[in-house]
């Protein structure tokens, strides 16, 4: 029996061409939850991983996003074994970021922040610094490639579970003015707090550095609380549920109020959601309410690969969900380039010489 019979292929929404054609940008889309899959398979060859549940790249598609597809973050997290065990040299990594590169281009992406922890790319002996260097590469090839037309970012992450976050924060500040924007946390949620890594925040106060903070998708608003009131964060991965502090009539709590007030931005991810259970389906999503109570809103895919989804997809769910047209994702598009960790004037760039007149033309 083949491993597809008893599983049911990714639903692939069909995408209006004019979402294809609008200018995106990604704000949360971590780097080994978004391979092909096909390199996922010769890699494994070239490295001897033996551990992949098919070696056949359209079952490997399936299988990560039903396996994903667990109700529970922590079983969600368990499949990025099989794309870590690949990425561990610097040459997989470089093709691996070039591909990323050129998979947003393809999908109408102008600006990505792309987050990856290096700690997790250690076991063939590379250094931290030489994975930052191997997938600076990459992306650099991956915006040749694609002509321009795309500007990547990175984000270096911190897992929530192990104890390298202040020297992840050190790495952050050493690469910033090659290629990497800021910093992450990322993880189980459940029982790692973002205060276990304040050392790294302060450390990237002090420095001026920008990062962001994972909190919100499987703890509620004291988990948000903390990444913002302790931490000392600017956006919030996912951040979903905020809406724990948010009356059924729509009052606000004060922590509500506070980060809606302060523009802090919500890297809203809705297939990643479904499938770890923060959310029910794509009807009753928050993002819609969070939208119309004037949150700043970002709409982002998480992991290509692991959620089976792209931006455009992200796009069309919601589109379908909700009724928005075109005016909604320039104002999502904006948003994440007013909160992205690049300095004013490309940000600005990118807003007026790219997305407005891209949206304009639609
Ligand atoms: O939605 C998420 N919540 C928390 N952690 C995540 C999510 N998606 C991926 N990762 C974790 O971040 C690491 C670095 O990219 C991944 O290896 C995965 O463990
Ligand atoms: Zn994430």
């Amino acid at each position: 029996m083949h491993l597809s019979d008893n599983l049911t292929a990714p639903a692939a929404a069909p995408v209006s061409d004019w979402i294809r054609r609008a200018p995106k940008a990604v704000l949360h889309d971590h780097l080994d939850g978004g391979l092909r899959p096909a390199t996922i398979v010769e890699l494994a060859r070239e490295c001897g991983y033996t551990a992949l549940p098919t070696e056949d790249p359209a079952e490997l598609a399936v299988w990560f996003r039903d396996a994903a597809d667990s109700g529970s973050l922590e079983r969600y997290l368990e499949t990025f074994a099989h794309t870590c065990a690949v990425m561990q040299t610097r040459e997989a990594l470089t093709r691996v970021a070039a591909e990323c590169a050129e998979d947003l281009a393809a999908d109408g992406v102008v600006y990505a922040e792309v987050r990856y922890a290096p700690e997790q790319h250690l076991e063939g002996g590379l250094t931290l610094d030489e994975v930052v260097e191997a997938v600076n590469d990459g992306f650099r090839e991956g915006e040749r490639r694609s002509g321009g037309r795309i500007t990547v970012r990175t984000l270096l992450t911190g897992m929530r579970h192990t104890d390298r976050s202040l020297e992840i924060a050190r790495l952050t500040v050493a690469h910033r003015d090659n290629g990497v924007a800021g910093f992450d946390i990322a993880g189980g949620e459940i029982g790692n707090p973002p205060a276990r890594h304040l050392p790294a925040f302060q450390h990237l106060k002090r420095e001026n550095c920008h990062f962001t903070i994972h909190a919100g998708e499987a703890v509620g608003a004291e988990s948000i609380h903390e990444a913002v009131q302790v931490c000392g964060t600017e956006r919030i991965g996912h951040g979903v549920r905020i809406t724990d502090d948010i009356a059924e009539d729509g009052t606000l709590g004060r922590l509500a109020s506070y980060v809606r007030d302060n523009r802090i931005a919500l890297e809203v991810c809705p297939t990643s959601n479904l499938q770890t259970g923060a959310a029910k389906d794509y009807a009753t999503h928050p993002i819609d309410e969070l939208r119309r109570l004037g949150f700043r809103i970002t709409l982002n895919t998480d992991n290509r690969l692991v959620s089976g989804t792209t931006m455009s997809e992200e796009f069309q769910h919601v589109a379908d969900a909700f009724g928005y047209g075109p005016e909604v994702f320039e104002e999502f598009t904006v948003a994440a380039l007013e909160a992205a960790f690049l300095p004013l004037p490309e940000r600005r760039r990118l807003i007026d010489e790219v997305v407005r007149p891209g949206y304009a033309a639609l």
